[in-house]
C-alpha cells in the first residue's frame, strides 16, 4: 500500500530547477554489448521460443525486435539490405554507441558492472508530466546529496548531441510524448551511474512502463523504494502551459501534452501500482506551494535515511 505523509508547514524557500543534472552534461560512451541486446530480445520476445544463449539469432532477433518497437533500424544502414520495403540484418550487425566521440566510460564486463553498483541505493521519482519531479529533486540533491538523474534530460541531451544515432528517434518519442525504447534510456542512466562513481541517485521520470521497471531491476539495481508525486492534471496542464512559455521543449505544448498525460495514465501508472502493491511507495500530494511539498517529502527522507536535515 501507498504510504503517505502529511502536509506541514515550512518557510523554506524554493528554488526552481536550475540545476542541468551532472548527468546530461556528461559525455560519456557506451556500446550496446552483446548481452544487453540479448537480454533486451529475451524481454521483448516473451512468446518467442526460449532463445539459445550466444547464438547470432539472437542478436539478430533483439535487432529486429528493436527495430519494430522503435520504428527505426539501429545497425549501420550501411551494413543492411533492404529487401522489399524490410531490412535484413547483417550477419554481424553493429549497434552504434550512444557517444562515440569521448569513450570516458571503460568498457567492464556485466558482472564487474553488477558488483560496482551493488551498493547503490535508488529511488525512483514518478508522477505525471509537469507534477513537480524536477523541482523537488533540486531540494534533495541540496539536502541529501543524491543524484539527480532526470530521464528526460539524458534523452534531450542525447538528442542534441552531435552524431547521436537515436537523436532523430528521440525527438520524434518526445515530440509525440510516447516512449523511447529503454534500451536507450536504461544504456543512458546506466552510463550515468556508473560515471558518477557515487552510490545514492534519484532517477527521475523512469521507469515509464512496467517492462522498463523490470528490466532496470534485473540489469542494473533494484530500487529501494518509489517516491510518486501526486497531482490532477488540471494543475499539472497549467503548470506545464506555464513552464512552456519558458522550456524551449518541443512537449511543453496542448497537443503534447494531452499524448503524455494518455500514456502517464494507461502506461506510466501502472508501474506505480506495482510498487504499491510491493509497499515500496511513498505518495506526496504536488497540489500545495513547491515549499509545503517538500516539507513533506524531507520528512520521509528523514525518516528513512536517519537524517535531520
Ligand atoms: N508545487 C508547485 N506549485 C506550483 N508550481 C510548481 C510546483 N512544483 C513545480 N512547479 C512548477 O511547475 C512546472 C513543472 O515542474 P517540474 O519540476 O519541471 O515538473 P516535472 O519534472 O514533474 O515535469 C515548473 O515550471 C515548476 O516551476
Ligand atoms: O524514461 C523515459 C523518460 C522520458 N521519456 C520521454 O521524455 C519525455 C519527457 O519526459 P520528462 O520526464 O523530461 O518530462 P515530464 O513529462 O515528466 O515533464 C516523455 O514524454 C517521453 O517521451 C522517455 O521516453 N523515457
Amino acid at each position: 500500500m501507498f504510504s503517505s505523509m502529511r502536509a506541514s508547514s515550512s518557510a523554506a524557500s524554493m528554488a526552481r530547477r536550475v540545476m542541468v543534472s551532472s548527468a546530461a552534461q556528461t559525455q560519456s560512451c557506451r556500446m550496446f554489448s552483446a548481452s544487453t541486446i540479448q537480454r533486451a530480445a529475451a524481454s521483448s520476445t516473451s512468446s518467442s521460443p526460449s532463445p539459445k544463449k550466444g547464438s547470432n539469432w539472437l542478436t539478430v532477433t533483439a535487432l529486429t525486435a528493436l527495430a519494430a518497437t522503435s520504428g527505426y533500424y539501429l545497425f549501420s544502414p550501411v551494413d543492411a539490405k533492404p529487401v522489399a520495403n524490410k531490412t535484413v540484418a547483417p550477419s554481424t550487425p553493429i549497434l552504434s554507441p550512444l557517444k562515440a566521440e569521448k569513450p570516458s566510460v571503460p568498457s567492464i564486463v556485466d558482472a564487474d558492472k553488477k558488483k560496482s553498483l551493488e551498493k547503490t541505493t535508488v529511488i525512483f521519482v514518478l508522477g505525471g508530466p509537469g507534477a513537480g519531479k524536477g523541482t523537488q529533486c533540486a531540494n534533495l540533491v541540496r539536502d541529501f546529496g543524491f543524484i539527480h538523474l532526470s530521464a528526460g534530460d539524458l534523452l534531450r541531451a542525447e538528442q542534441e548531441r552531435p552524431g547521436s544515432q537515436y537523436g532523430e528517434l528521440i525527438k520524434t518519442y518526445i515530440k509525440e510524448g510516447k516512449i523511447v525504447p529503454m534500451e536507450v534510456t536504461i544504456a543512458l542512466l546506466e552510463n550515468e551511474m556508473l560515471a558518477s562513481g557515487q552510490d545514492r541517485f534519484l532517477i527521475d521520470g523512469f521507469p515509464r512502463k512496467m517492462d522498463q521497471a523490470l528490466k532496470f531491476e534485473e540489469a542494473v539495481v533494484p530500487s529501494k523504494f518509489t517516491l510518486y508525486f501526486e497531482c490532477p492534471e488540471e494543475v499539472m496542464l497549467k503548470r506545464l502551459m506555464k513552464r512552456g512559455e519558458t522550456s524551449g521543449r518541443a512537449d511543453d505544448n496542448i497537443e503534447s501534452i494531452t499524448k503524455r498525460f494518455r500514456v502517464f495514465t494507461q502506461t506510466s501508472f501502472p508501474v506505480i501500482e506495482h510498487y504499491g502493491n510491493l509497499g515500496k511507495v511513498h505518495k506526496v500530494s504536488c497540489v500545495d506551494a513547491p515549499e509545503v511539498v517538500y516539507a513533506n517529502v524531507k520528512m520521509i527522507f528523514n525518516e528513512l535515511f536517519h537524517e535531520n536535515k
